[in-house]
């Protein structure tokens, strides 16, 4: 049975995600703050500023710019607004999402300064609780999914019958999802290898090859494990579809908006031109800080985030990042 879904965000993963919707049969409206994207959607059934690639989206996609409106009525609401600007964005939707409706964020990033996960700011900023939130993380490159390439997600959430429930509303011929109550574990993952990409790319662009990849991903993987088991995730979900999985899409691919970010760092590129070229959001940029900050909060040893912090923050070439990540002690892997 096809629901009535919203899509606050109408960026390239919100756009695709929301034809995935339609394509499982659903009802969907984007909100977008863009006039000229509300009236791209919703008169040529485009997004050419966010999802060009796609030159026409299905019927079932409508979209406005009046939050009311998007959100009246629906079953589901899904989240897909940039990391940092999630709290001040929702906080306009309190009051107006239905009491019954399940809120998905499909966002990957912890909120600088604050050093939340994004659960934790949804269900913060709603009001919401914890039975009808729910996380979609995977390796899920927006443009492939937007080509309807065969691909699979996973679908958190503390209850699982709810997370049946939207997985089985983005579930289609070429969209595969998977579910589990690991919130923890879905949002760390998906924040952590933003982070892990922003270093491979960068040793991409720094003309380093495949030796230097696997460790600075190995590497990451561990970090990330590490940091997710700390604050409460099961080990478990970071060798899945929502850790390994995409580590190894957004770390091997120049659709990923991290990793070519960090390949034009890597070129000799600063943050500033880096942050001026790039083509959508590059959560990793600000999610780094926040991650040297929950390893210190939790004291799990993050020197990838640190490493990665300096060569944002600081300019060290890729070089002395990649140097910085090993002390001279011989240690058990
Ligand atoms: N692209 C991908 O392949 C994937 C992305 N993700 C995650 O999904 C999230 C969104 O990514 P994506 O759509 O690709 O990013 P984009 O950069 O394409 O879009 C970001 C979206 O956030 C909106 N936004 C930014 N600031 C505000 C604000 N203050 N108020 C309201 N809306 C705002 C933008 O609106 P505006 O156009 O007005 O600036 C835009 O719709 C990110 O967390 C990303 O990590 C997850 C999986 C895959
Ligand atoms: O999360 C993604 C793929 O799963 C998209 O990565 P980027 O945000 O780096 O483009």
């Amino acid at each position: 049975m096809g629901r009535k879904i919203t899509v606050l965000g109408a960026g390239a993963w919100g756009t695709a995600f929301g034809q995935v919707l339609a394509d499982a049969g659903n009802d969907v409206t984007m909100w977008a703050r863009e006039p000229e994207i509300v009236e791209d959607i919703r008169d040529n059934r485009r997004n050419g500023v966010r999802l060009p690639s796609v030159k026409k989206l299905p019927d079932a996609i409508t979209a406005t710019g009046n939050r009311a409106e998007a959100v009246k009525d629906a079953d589901i609401v899904v989240v897909a607004i940039a990391a940092q600007f999630a709290r001040v964005a929702l906080v306009e939707f309190r009051g107006l999402i239905p009491e019954h409706a399940i809120v998905v964020s499909l966002m990957k990033g912890i909120e600088r300064n604050t050093n939340k996960r994004m659960d934790e700011v949804v269900r913060e900023t709603l009001d919401l609780p914890a039975d009808r939130f729910a996380a979609i993380s995977g390796p899920n490159l927006s443009k492939e999914i937007a080509d309807r390439h065969p691909a699979a997600t996973v679908v958190a959430c503390e209850n699982i019958d709810n997370a049946t429930i939207v997985a089985e509303a983005c579930t289609t011929k070429y969209f595969k999802a998977f579910v589990t109550t690991d919130v923890i574990g879905l949002e760390m993952c998906g924040s952590l290898k933003n982070v892990t990409a922003l270093a491979v790319g960068m040793a991409r662009g720094a003309g380093y090859g495949e030796n230097t990849a696997a460790m600075i991903e190995t590497r990451g993987l561990a970090e990330l494990t590490a940091l997710g088991a700390a604050a409460g995730a099961d080990p478990k979900t970071f060798f899945g579809l929502a850790g390994v999985g995409d580590l190894i899409a957004t770390c091997g691919s120049p659709l990923s908006r991290n990793y070519t970010f960090g390949s034009n760092l890597g070129k000799g590129l600063s943050v500033e031109e880096a942050t001026k070229v790039s083509n959508g959001v590059a959560e990793g940029v600000p999610t780094t800080d926040a991650v040297v900050a929950l390893g210190n909060q939790l004291d799990v040893p993050t020197p990838l985030a640190y490493q990665m912090s300096r060569a944002l923050n600081e300019g060290i070439p890729c070089a002395e990042m990649l140097a910085g990540l090993f002390g001279r002690e011989i240690t058990v892997e």
